[in-house]
């Protein structure tokens, strides 16, 4: 059955990223990321990063944690603001071109109130990752907001589970999951009815309205915590710019795919891992990648 998927083959579609001389940085497109609680600043810094350096004009920050709702100095190009319970006002006013909530998110009752309210903002592109998706998972109402936002806006929503979460949305084991991934990624469609990145060795996305596609690149150096929220803030820059550039939240999204996967095969053969690979460094190395492909 894997065998009979189509490779993924995107990295064409980067050379509409493109710039003209004159641009300006709202061509680049304004990525609020929403995440970082306590304990785990560091998925939404990742996410952040990434976004940042695969060409997001803006990259603003919702911060969940207090101890690290600061601006850093080693990355100081971060808008990192603290996250309250005005989640529909302060989007509102940021007026976001892209949002992508989940990394390090949590349960609490904050990340409840910016889910709902994200779900609830209308036509922009949208990534939702990690506890994002748990929590889609649990609650009725999200997954309910969810569908009639991708009936108000179609393919405005990517999805990017790994198999836990899968699992989790399918009311299913990560084991069943890695048993029949084709299956599980068209039920994740059908279930969502919204662009789904089913993560692991050889990703695979599908949409409501495009087949599903197999990344063949990638590597188990990439089985790190971390590498999921690079995915999560490149997804988001891409789409971004693609906003002005000619590119869709599905092209965007299996650019991210095979641009972050080539780019740890790429580190690998330089021994840049398996062992030790870091997110971090996938990052800077889907910067080279991208810039040669323009
Ligand atoms: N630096 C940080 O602060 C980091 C924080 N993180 C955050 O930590 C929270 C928990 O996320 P986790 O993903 O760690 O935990 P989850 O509980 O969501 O998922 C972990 C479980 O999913 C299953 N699973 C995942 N990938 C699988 C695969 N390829 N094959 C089979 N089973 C698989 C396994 O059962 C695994 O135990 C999230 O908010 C996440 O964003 C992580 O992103 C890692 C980095
Ligand atoms: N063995 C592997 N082969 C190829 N890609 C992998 C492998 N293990 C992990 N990956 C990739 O690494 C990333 C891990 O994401 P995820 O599990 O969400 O990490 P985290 O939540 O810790 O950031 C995904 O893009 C996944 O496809």
């Amino acid at each position: 059955m894997i065998d009979s998927i189509a490779p993924l083959d995107a990295l064409g579609l980067v050379a509409h990223l493109h710039r003209l001389p004159s641009e300006h940085k709202g061509m680049a497109g304004k990525v609020l990321l929403i995440g970082g609680a306590p304990g785990m600043a560091g998925a939404l810094l990742l996410a952040g990063n990434a976004a940042l350096h695969l060409g997001a004009g803006w990259t603003i920050l919702e911060m969940f944690d207090p101890a690290s709702a600061h601006a850093y100095s080693e990355q100081a190009e971060l808008m990192v603001r603290l996250a309250s319970f005005e989640a529909t006002n302060q989007l509102a006013a940021s007026k976001p071109d892209l949002i992508a909530i989940g990394p390090g998110l949590g349960f609490s009752d904050l990340a409840k109130e910016w889910l709902s309210a994200v779900l609830r903002y209308p036509q922009i592109p949208l990534v939702i990752d990690a506890d994002a998706l748990h929590l889609i998972a649990d609650t009725p109402e999200f997954l309910t907001l969810l569908r009639q936002r991708n009936e108000s806006f179609p393919n405005q929503v990517v999805l990017t589970p790994h198999p836990g979460e899968a699992a989790h949305l399918l009311g299913n084991t990560a084991q069943a999951i890695q048993a029949d991934r084709p299956g599980s990624l068209a039920k994740l469609v059908q279930l969502t009815r919204s662009i789904v990145v089913l993560k692991g060795q050889h990703t695979l996305l599908a949409s409501p309205t495009n087949q599903a596609l197999l990344c063949q690149q990638g590597n188990p150096g990439m089985a790190i915590g971390g590498m999921g929220d690079v995915l999560t803030g490149s997804i988001a820059a891409i789409a971004a710019q693609g906003l002005r550039h000619h590119i869709n939240l599905w092209q965007a999204s299996c650019i991210g795919v095979q641009l972050h996967a080539t780019a740890a095969d790429k580190l690998v053969k330089q021994n840049i891992g398996p062992i030790g690979l870091t997110p971090s460094e996938v990052t800077l190395e889907m910067r080279n990648q991208v810039n040669k492909l323009l």
